[in-house]
């Protein structure tokens, strides 16, 4: 049997093997050595327990399909806690959505065809030239499916990439399965034989020569034959005379297949549009009724999903019904489809608000070709952003992916005012928007429903999150205005996910000793996660050099690299990936065998993320936490390391309202206010958001720009242009002359004849256009208006920082609970619940939901309130050595922590033996 029948029935799946050795079944129920226990003798580890816990009363659980496949599949997940586990839900503030008792159970991957809809980035490495078809979507006045999106991206990076329109060629669901997938393990490739003799013969050459040969016997020209197309055609065209053995006579050949091929071509063609018929109906039966029937047949048609897993009907139907909803389910759940369905069914574009721009540009990746999509970002080019904004504008795009920062520009925001319709906007890991969240951006926490409804007209909002206790909830739902009764809330922690904890000494040698035993010496891909770059580095080339293939990955690494990197263990040629935190999001690996923490996660919020990138495609998998109390107080000092004093704030508050001048356009040098306040450049941007969004406005946040300009004069004299230009006028009143260059402070000369810097710069930029100039610009700063000034700076300073050290004690106290879910498995699990020596689901899932659930956060021990009887000596000697410079205590406290900060770095600090050195 060749390869081509080979990848046809049972030995197909949607997921590679996991294990190293093809021919062992998934240890399921296999158990794993214990080894890493301070305690020896370790009993094995059970991965299945009778005494399951339940998340949910009727929750349901991913069920295991039979799967075509010689492999034989492990016994069903166990099941999660009892009820009795959670606090009693009638005494939330939320009412959580329980699922119905009729709602289908998760279906596991096993059970969906081998390729998704819409995957087609295999060609990640290039995937410039890939049409997507899409959707003729009903607007209100017309169609603007007639666009098909074209992606594509530079260098094999998911940089740069532009949507732009194509004409139409729509596809149906089932051939748009058939894009190469981002995770080539998935896709069936079809293979390619080269003939021997060197990687420049084979087909490849020889179509070559074909293609010659046709195109004179034809008499066309060469330009009338796109290459790539022409290739595709030969080859199989080729394949099939292969076949008849009619190799021979290859013009003649060439001929016969060109009728063949048309009349394939034509076959293609109307399965397409049948396809595209069925879709379209699907739709608008969709659209007249969002019944779970028709919701299902468009998900199958779509994704070739035959069910929707627990939760995505409820928060679908919700959504196009016009309701906000909350929406917290496990990493891998499936969340995105929660909104690719609404926004094919609802008239208007979707706008997706995403926290990192990697994300989105996976995000776009995996939308199904029938919806097409685009993104904004700031390090697109100026002209793919406005081309992108153009086909916005046109109903070209139905699902934009957006930062926050870009949302909430008013050039952006003013676009909808009169323009397109939104019919729904979606807050992606909408715990960034609380403050008492893992993850605090503050231009999330400028999403707010009540400037949403204003400027973009749209009532609906999907909030999405897989981790998030009941204060984040709170505070996101609250900023969104999503009712308390539209939460649907899941299990935090999928249940075919095994975690075991152990203490370790020496941790890398415990890795790989892990690594080495059962059962992740069958798993194939492995994420370590570690907490510090260096170590990433150090723990990959230890496991290196003893013959664990693994390679580093953090944001340090150049991004081309890191997309190798994913792109390596995404097809299986990698091993192990260690890891920052910098690798996983939007990683869509559904067969990650296994998740390790090298170093604690600083929460159970990280912890629960993380490990949900293992076992995606609902077979066990195994989590396992190293944990040691260096790292833990490591990490307890690095808490602080946002922290601020109220000295610094009201520095700081000071220099924001020393401009008074209401309505100017004021603005503070990010870099050296930085420096000067020590203050790192997110907490200051976090105290602006306060002062813009707290109870009173005191100012009004306007998008960060460089605000120094050097420029050059090159036709028309300086003082000539002057005459003729108010603005040329102002800066030569304003800027200092160095070596011929004319260097000004934008924001002065804006206010100076009284218009905005956006004006300034078109201005400017016109002149350059035309010759007169050229000017570099340099030095970000943050920008806004004054709206009132406080009366009392240090009143309005003190508030500032107590609110501030109530976010820096949540995040503490996030660690110190993490901290005491793994020492407690460790130490005081009874192994009641079905854990052993080893291995601590239940009781870790226990946890887990109490701390999420918990109505008041749990009292922890403090294992750091000793502190040493020579701290005071050292402070002293510290200060005496010091005596040339002022600090503050908390200044001393960072240096004796060995945490630098924005005043101290730790290129300077380092140095001074008082500088504690990282474990
Ligand atoms: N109903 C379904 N049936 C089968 N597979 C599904 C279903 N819904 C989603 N999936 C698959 O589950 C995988 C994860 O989906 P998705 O990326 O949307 O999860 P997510 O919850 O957004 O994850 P993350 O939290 O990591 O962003 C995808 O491969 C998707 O195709």
């Amino acid at each position: 049997m060749d390869s081509d029948s080979d990848s046809d029935g049972s030995h197909v799946s949607a997921t590679p093997p996991r294990y190293l050795n093809p021919s062992l079944q998934r240890p399921a129920s296999k158990p794993p050595q214990p080894l890493i226990s301070p305690s020896p003798p370790r009993p094995a580890i059970l991965a299945s327990s009778k005494s399951k816990l339940r998340v949910r009363a009727s929750s349901s659980r991913p069920k295991a399909v039979a799967r075509k496949s010689s492999r034989t599949k492990p016994p069903p997940p166990p099941h999660s806690p009892p009820p009795s586990v959670i606090p009693p839900l009638s005494t939330s503030s939320f009412r959580i959505r329980r699922q119905s008792s009729n709602a289908e159970p998760v279906a596991s991957l096993d059970s969906a065809p081998v390729l998704r809809a819409g995957h087609f980035s295999k060609l990640s490495q290039s995937f410039s030239k890939i049409r997507r078809s899409s959707l003729e979507f009903e607007t209100d006045a017309d169609s603007i499916g007639a666009n098909t999106s074209v992606l594509e991206a530079k260098d094999g990076l998911h940089e740069g990439v532009s949507v732009a329109p194509s004409s139409i060629d729509s596809k149906p669901a089932s051939d748009s399965r058939k894009h190469l997938n981002l995770i080539r393990a998935h896709v069936p490739i079809e293979p390619v034989k080269l003939k021997k003799g060197g990687k420049n013969e084979g087909n490849f050459v020889r179509l070559n020569l074909n293609k010659r040969k046709f195109m004179s016997k034809s008499g066309r020209s060469k330009s009338t034959y796109k290459f790539s197309g022409y290739r595709k055609f030969s080859r199989r065209t080729k394949r099939k005379l292969n076949s008849q053995g009619e190799a021979n006579n290859e013009g003649t050949c060439e001929e016969d297949g060109l009728i063949v091929e048309i009349a394939g071509q034509n076959q293609k063609k109307q399965k397409n549009e049948r396809a595209d018929f069925e879709i379209r109906e699907a739709l608008s039966a969709a659209r007249n009724q969002a019944s779970e029937e028709n919701l299902e047949k468009l998900l199958k048609l779509v994704y070739g999903h035959d069910s929707f897993r627990d939760g995505q009907l409820e928060a679908i139907r919700s959504v196009v019904d016009g309701q906000s909803v909350m929406l917290v389910l496990p990493t891998g759940a499936g969340k995105s489809l929660c909104y690719q369905i609404p926004a094919m069914i609802l008239p208007g574009i979707t706008l997706v608000v995403s926290p990192l721009v990697a994300l989105m540009i996976d995000q776009l990746k995996q939308l199904p070709p029938v919806i097409p999509g685009g993104f904004l970002c700031s390090s697109q080019s100026l002209q793919q952003t406005s081309e992108t904004l153009r086909m916005l504008q046109e109903g070209a795009i139905k699902v934009l992916f957006i930062s926050p920062e870009r949302l909430l520009n008013e050039d952006f925001l003013s676009l909808f005012s009169s323009g397109p319709q939104v019919s729904l906007v979606v807050v992606d890991e909408a715990h960034c928007v609380s403050e008492w969240s893992h993850n605090f951006r503050p231009s999330f926490m400028r999403l707010r429903a009540s400037l949403l409804h204003a400027r973009l007209r749209v009532s609906c909002i999907l909030a999405m999150t897989a981790t998030a206790t009941r204060a984040t909830l709170c505070s996101v739902m609250s900023a969104l205005e999503i009712p308390a009764t539209n939460l649907i809330l899941k299990a935090h922690v999928r249940d075919n996910l095994r975690l075991s904890v152990s203490l370790s000494q020496n941790k890398m040698k415990d890795l790989l000793m892990l690594l080495k035993s059962s059962p992740f010496n069958e798993i194939h891909s492995i994420i370590v996660y570690c907490k510090f770059q260096s170590e990433t580095d150090f723990v990959s080339r230890y496991l290196s050099d003893n013959n664990i293939s693994a390679k580093s990955y953090h944001s340090n690494i150049p991004a081309k690299d890191r997309s190798r990197i994913q792109d390596l263990f995404c097809s299986n040629k990698i091993r192990v990936v260690v890891a920052t935190v910098a690798f996983g999001m939007g990683l869509d690996k559904p067969d990650v065998g296994a998740v390790i923490h090298y170093s604690m996660p600083n929460s159970l919020e990280g912890f629960v993320q993380e490990i949900g990138r293992a076992g995606r495609d609902g077979r066990v998998s195994y989590c396992h936490l190293l944990y040691d109390d260096t790292t833990y107080f490591k990490l307890r000092s690095l808490m602080h390391s946002d922290g601020v004093d109220e000295y610094a704030v009201s520095k700081f508050l000071s220099k924001v309202f020393n401009n008074e001048s209401h309505g100017k356009f004021c603005s503070i040098l990010k870099e050296s206010a930085s420096c000067k306040y020590d203050m790192k450049e997110e907490v200051i941007l976090t105290i602006l958001t306060h002062l813009e969004l707290g109870q009173v406005q005191y100012l009004h946040l306007l998008p960060q720009l460089n605000v120094t300009c050097a420029m050059n004069f090159h036709q028309t004299t300086p003082s000539l242009l002057a005459e003729t230009d108010i603005i040329i006028a102002a800066i030569l009143r304003k800027s200092e002359t160095k070596q011929g260059q004319y260097i000004f402070d934008i924001p002065t000369v804006a206010n100076n004849i009284g218009i905005t810097t956006g004006e300034l710069s078109s201005q400017l930029e016109h002149l350059k256009l035309k010759g007169e100039i050229t000017y570099d610009t340099k030095d970000m700063a943050y920008c806004y208006n004054i709206v009132k000034v406080p009366q009392d700076i240090c009143l309005l300073a003190s508030h500032i920082t107590k609110w501030l050290s109530e976010v820096e004690s949540c995040k503490v106290h996030k660690l110190d609970a993490m901290y005491d879910a793994a020492n407690f498995a460790l130490n005081k699990c009874q192994k009641e619940l079905g854990c052993d020596e080893f291995q601590h689901t239940a009781c870790l899932q226990k946890k887990i939901m109490e701390y999420f659930y918990s109505e008041s956060p749990w009292n922890l021990s403090n294992k750091m309130s000793l502190s040493s009887p020579f701290l005071r000596a050292d402070i002293k000697v510290f200060l005496q050595s010091n005596s040339q410079a002022k600090f503050t205590p908390r200044a001393i406290a960072r240096i004796l922590h060995g945490i630098s900060s924005p005043a101290y770095s730790s290129t300077f600090w380092a140095k001074s033996h008082f500088w504690k050195e990282a474990p």
